[in-house]
């Protein structure tokens, strides 16, 4: 089942031919699957950031469109827009976004409050999220009582109440030590594996995107190549130090 799909991205900053602007996506298709895992990775400046934001409906695309569940949100009005969003997609991010004033449990709860959920729903989904991560010790914790590895899986949790069509993260382990980012990573991992989530993550990471299933590199606004993981996780990671290599550019965590 696809998911996800788009098709002929292209991105202008500016109006053509106006001195300053910029052509930061040309002619980007993409397509995911149910249940897959796709890192995207390019050079500092190659759209990265640009794609996501059309991918979610943030900004929207000069001409192509993004299909999502098989809705076309290019052309979504913003109440619809807004409500397709907190619906149909979750978002993971390098700075982790929870609310300081809300404890562990309050901030999983969010997503669902705003769905109106009732309070047993609620409690009982809360539980399975906590459980599934590791976090249920700290339920009733504030964001600033607990460490980056915990705040982020918190966040993955509150992505994932609402049951996501798919899930966009950016640089989720940008903020996190290594151990922390294995931790995130194996539980994006285990939620493809036993829910089937889809989802996609931009990163500069090679650790993280050596997580996923795929790998799209994108230059200069295009789609330059992709990979797939056949074999372990330490072949995959050679396999995207020599797909970046030919990729060239700066700026990789390796
Ligand atoms: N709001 C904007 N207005 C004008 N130009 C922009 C804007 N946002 C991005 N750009 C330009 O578009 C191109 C792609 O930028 P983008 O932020 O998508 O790259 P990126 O791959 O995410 O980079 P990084 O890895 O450094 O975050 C760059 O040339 C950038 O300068």
């Amino acid at each position: 089942m696809t998911i996800l799909l788009a098709n002929d991205l292209v991105k202008l900053y500016g109006d053509e031919g106006e001195a300053g602007a910029t052509r930061a996506l040309e002619d980007v298709s993409l397509s995911m699957n149910k249940g897959e895992f796709l890192a995207i990775m390019g050079p500092s400046g190659s759209g990265k950031t640009t794609l996501l934001n059309l991918l979610s409906g943030i900004d929207k695309p000069t001409s192509g469109e993004v299909i999502i569940s098989g809705k076309e949100i290019s052309n979504m009005s913003g109440d619809e827009l807004a409500l397709f969003r907190r619906r149909q997609l979750g978002f993971v991010f390098q700075e982790f976004n929870l609310l300081d004033s809300l404890t562990v449990k309050e901030n999983i709860m969010v997503p669902m409050i705003l769905e109106k959920k009732s309070a047993f729903y609620m409690e009982e989904k809360a539980l399975e999220m906590m459980n599934l991560f590791g976090i249920n010790d700290i339920a009733n914790k504030y964001p600033y009582q607990i460490s980056g590895g915990q705040q982020q899986r918190v966040a993955v949790s509150r992505a994932l109440v609402n049951e996501p069509d798919i899930i966009l993260a950016d640089e989720p382990t940008g903020n996190l030590d290594s151990k922390s980012s294995a931790t995130i990573l194996k539980c994006f991992e285990k939620i493809v594996t036993e829910f089937q989530t889809t989802i996609l993550v931009v990163t500069h990471d090679v650790f993280a995107a050596s997580y996923c299933n795929k790998v799209t590199f994108i230059k200069d606004g295009r789609i330059h190549s992709h990979i797939e993981k056949k074999g372990t996780r330490k072949e995959f990671i050679n396999q995207i130090m020599d797909s970046l290599a030919v990729l060239g550019g700066e700026g990789y965590d390796i």
